[in-house]
């Protein structure tokens, strides 16, 4: 037993082709929509330490000790309300991710690349994903996170994952990390034909809301950068499809815990709207790359009834770009430099 893994004791007799892996990564969800399962996922997910940085034995304790008794059952009553006979609506839409890309790159007799999908928390685990690449025989590999903008609990705690694996392996491959996207040409294209193509069926509302996940403001406040790239994204998809700049508001969804987070949150916006005559509004959330709780049960189904409940009268959500054409093209686009 040695203390570095590798697939074969004999080195001489394989790798000598270049070969490339992708490993394309989510947040992930639990393995079933039951309060034991969300438990075992929410227990990996907040231990993290970089999701929450408070110091990190009286967070053990307030995660064990309570967080973990009461979250899982409305976690899980939630993520039953967005399951499908497919499973994890994220997982399911990062498969056809995979699926798609891995076609696009056949297409192009790019044959020496697969793509493997894998999550950060739950399954299918980054460990997982790293070995299914390494048992192709691959001498490469990118790992491309799919946050269009970077952050620290998400983008930065990947890269903790993909190493924690790494340093195990005796032959490390050649290693590229994708850090973020969020100003990508053909990313904001895919962004913008969404938007259009809702204003085009539904005709123009009187404000855009783009709704970005949020994170604690003092994240911010010690260098994460998160914030300034979702005001970028924002700023980029204007200028794409010539909005009024006045008829766009950027805000912040999903908080977590008693402190503050990134402002203006979108619920409080959202109640707040009808009562300044906006009772018709698009909403789209550019920071999830696939529809997932935050979205089709916060977006989709929580915060229409609180802008409804506000006397708003048209609420609609604009899908994630999920597996559109044009979303997987933009992928590519991201990866082309490094194949
Ligand atoms: C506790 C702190 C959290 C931070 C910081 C955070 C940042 C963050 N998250 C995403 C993307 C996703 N988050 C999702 C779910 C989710 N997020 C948190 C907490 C934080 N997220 C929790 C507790 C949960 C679980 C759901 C719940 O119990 O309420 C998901 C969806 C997962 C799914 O299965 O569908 C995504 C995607 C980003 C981009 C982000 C960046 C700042
Ligand atoms: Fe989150
Ligand atoms: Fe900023």
């Amino acid at each position: 037993m040695s203390r570095f893994s590798a697939i074969t004791d004999n080195p001489h007799e394989q790798r000598f082709n270049q070969k490339t892996g992708i490993l394309l990564t989510n947040l992930g969800s639990p393995d079933a929509p039951t309060t034991k399962a969300v438990r075992t996922y929410l227990a990996e997910f907040l231990s993290d330490p970089r999701i929450v940085e408070i110091p990190r034995l009286i967070w053990l304790m307030i995660l064990h000790g309570i967080i973990l008794r009461i979250r899982p059952k409305r976690s899980a009553k939630l993520y039953q309300g967005i399951w499908t006979d497919n499973g994890s609506p994220l997982i399911h839409i990062t498969q056809l991710q995979q699926q798609k890309l891995q076609d696009k790159l056949h297409s192009l007799d790019l044959n020496h690349v697969d793509v493997v999908m894998a999550m950060r928390y739950g399954n299918p685990s980054i460990e997982a994903g790293l070995e299914a690449l390494r048992d192709k025989g691959i001498t490469k590999i990118i790992v491309f996170p799919l946050y269009p903008q970077y952050s620290s609990p998400t983008t930065g705690s990947t890269f903790d994952a993909v190493a924690n694996v790494l340093k195990k392996w005796r032959w490390v491959p050649e290693l590229h990390f994708i850090n973020g996207y969020h100003k990508q040409p053909s990313y904001i294209d895919s962004l913008a034909n969404s938007i259009a193509e809702d204003i085009a069926a539904h005709g123009q509302p009187q404000k855009i809301v783009f709704s970005y996940h949020g994170m604690p403001k003092r994240f911010l406040d010690h260098g994460d950068p998160y914030h300034c790239l979702c005001q970028q994204t924002t700023r980029l998809v204007i200028e794409k499809l010539n909005l009024d700049k006045e008829a766009v508001i950027t805000t912040f969804q999903s908080r977590f815990g008693k402190a503050e987070w990134l402002k203006p949150y979108t619920d409080e916006t959202l109640a707040s709207l009808p009562a300044q005559g906006i009772k018709n509004i698009a909403i789209v959330s550019p920071a999830f790359s696939a529809d997932c709780l935050e979205t089709l049960e916060e977006l989709e189904e929580e915060n229409r009834e609180i802008f409804i409940n506000a006397g708003g009268e048209q609420y609609r959500y604009i899908a994630a770009l999920n597996d559109r054409d044009d979303h997987i093209d933009a992928l590519f686009d991201v990866l082309k430099p490094m194949l």
